[in-house]
């Protein structure tokens, strides 16, 4: 209680700026430095009562690409794109607050990839950044993030924008998180049955809003959407590439191409003279999958909210609308995937490989998570205009570890 109060005092001090009927906001900046590009959240909220939690008002998004770990040997330059981010919230924080808001970097799969070396590298230059800014920078500022709470702090986001995590009946929602270089399920388990047959590093104990929640969650390393091209191609954890050439039946027949990630350039194609198409496809999405991943029986029926490339393949493909999301089915991938992958020609201007996204986003769901053909995935980027990003979480678990909210 008392941290409240001294917390509340700091921020609004009774006998200054009366006028200021500002003077409760305060702001919050959480880097999200992902596999595929850099993002900068910066989160306003306002006290309205001291008594309560504060309100989250706003968020300001920007995002770069590529990610950090694509500047693996040119660590300042990575840094550098941290710092153009940074600017932004020089303009969007008030001057006098600026010593009071905290500024946190946390990166995900593709730094925790990259060798030890070479990602302390890229931290150790974006965290000069931050010393060098007028914001807070707390302990622990700039570091990779474990698995296990990119799960859990995209679910208390999600949970916190819909409601589920203030008042009474409390019905929250699981979540899916596809990045590019891992991938992300996380439910609060409703079964004694659940509990009993989760291995124990899948279970993590929560706190957060006065609440204790025992949530399922696992980070799945090398299975996010870019990763599992590599693996479908036979190039992921190659020591060398040099030169070979990746052939897949789930890419256009003619096709020979180049692609850069994580720093390594491989050389890939379609089938010339072999098998094209969505059969032939999805057995080689599936062998990156089959029995590779933890199946709870509990999910099978129930409905998760899916973000990140979820969303974006279901938006390449019409199957969402780009502002509103939606809801679809498990089977409604598999349609697309059938359709793309043997019309391959058609969606020749599209990326080359939406057949494999596709075939392969349908085999983790049903052959690697095992939900069922008609289990509902709610496809959703934004909530209340406010992105559903692990980063939400994030910052209220870091206001709360600085005594800044409870
Ligand atoms: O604020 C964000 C951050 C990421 N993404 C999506 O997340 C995916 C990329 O994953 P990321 O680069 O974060 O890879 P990770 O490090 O999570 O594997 C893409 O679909 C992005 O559109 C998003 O929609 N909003
Ligand atoms: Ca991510």
């Amino acid at each position: 209680h008392s941290n409240r109060e001294m917390w509340f005092q700091n921020f609004l001090p009774p006998n200054m700026c009366p006028i200021n009927a500002k003077a409760n906001t305060f702001y919050g900046i959480m880097f999200d430095a992902g596999s595929t590009g850099t993002r900068i959240h910066i989160y306003t909220f306002v006290q309205k009562n001291p008594e309560k939690l504060p309100e989250l008002e706003g968020e300001i998004f920007e995002s770069v690409k590529p990610g950090l770990s694509a500047y693996a040997d040119q660590p300042e330059k990575g840094a550098e794109t941290v710092k153009r981010l940074l600017d932004m919230a020089i303009d969007a924080v008030p001057p006098h607050l600026w010593k009071k808001t905290p500024v946190v970097l946390k990166a995900t799969a593709g730094l925790r990839l990259l060798s030890e070396e070479k990602a302390q590298a890229l931290l150790l230059e974006v965290k000069e950044v931050f010393e060098e800014s007028p914001f807070l920078v707390p302990e622990d500022s700039v570091s990779i993030m474990d698995g296990s709470y990119e799960g859990i702090l995209a679910w208390i986001t999600v949970n916190f924008l819909t409601g589920q995590l203030s008042g009474q009946n409390q019905h929250t929602v699981g979540t899916l998180d596809l990045g590019g270089a891992s991938t992300q399920i996380t439910f609060l388990p409703r079964f004694e049955e659940t509990l009993k047959e989760t291995p124990g590093d899948f279970l993590t104990s929560f706190e957060m809003f006065n609440s204790t929640y025992k949530l399922y969650t696992h980070s799945y390393l090398g299975f996010g959407l870019k990763a599992a091209r590599l693996a479908t191609l036979g190039a992921l954890n190659m020591e060398a590439v040099d030169g070979q050439m990746f052939r897949s039946s789930c890419l256009p027949k003619q096709l020979e191409a180049e692609w850069h990630f994580g720093g390594v350039t491989y050389r890939y194609g379609g089938n010339k003279e072999g098998e094209t198409g969505f059969k032939p496809c999805y057995l080689e999405v599936l062998k990156v999958v089959k029995g590779k991943l933890h199946q709870p029986d509990e999910i099978r029926g129930s409905s998760f909210y899916a973000f990140s490339y979820y969303y974006d393949r279901a938006v390449d493909t019409n199957l969402i609308d780009y502002e509103q999301g939606g809801v679809l089915e498990v089977k409604d991938f598999e349609r697309k995937a059938k359709e793309v992958c043997d019309n391959m020609q058609r969606y020749n201007s599209a990326s080359p490989f939406l057949c494999m996204d596709l075939a392969y986003i349908t085999a983790l769901l049903k052959e690697g998570f095992g939900f069922r053909d008609n289990t509902l995935l709610q496809l959703t980027k934004k909530v209340n205009n406010i992105e559903t990003s692990w980063t939400l979480g994030a910052t209220f678990h870091l206001l709360q570890s600085l005594g800044m909210t409870y």
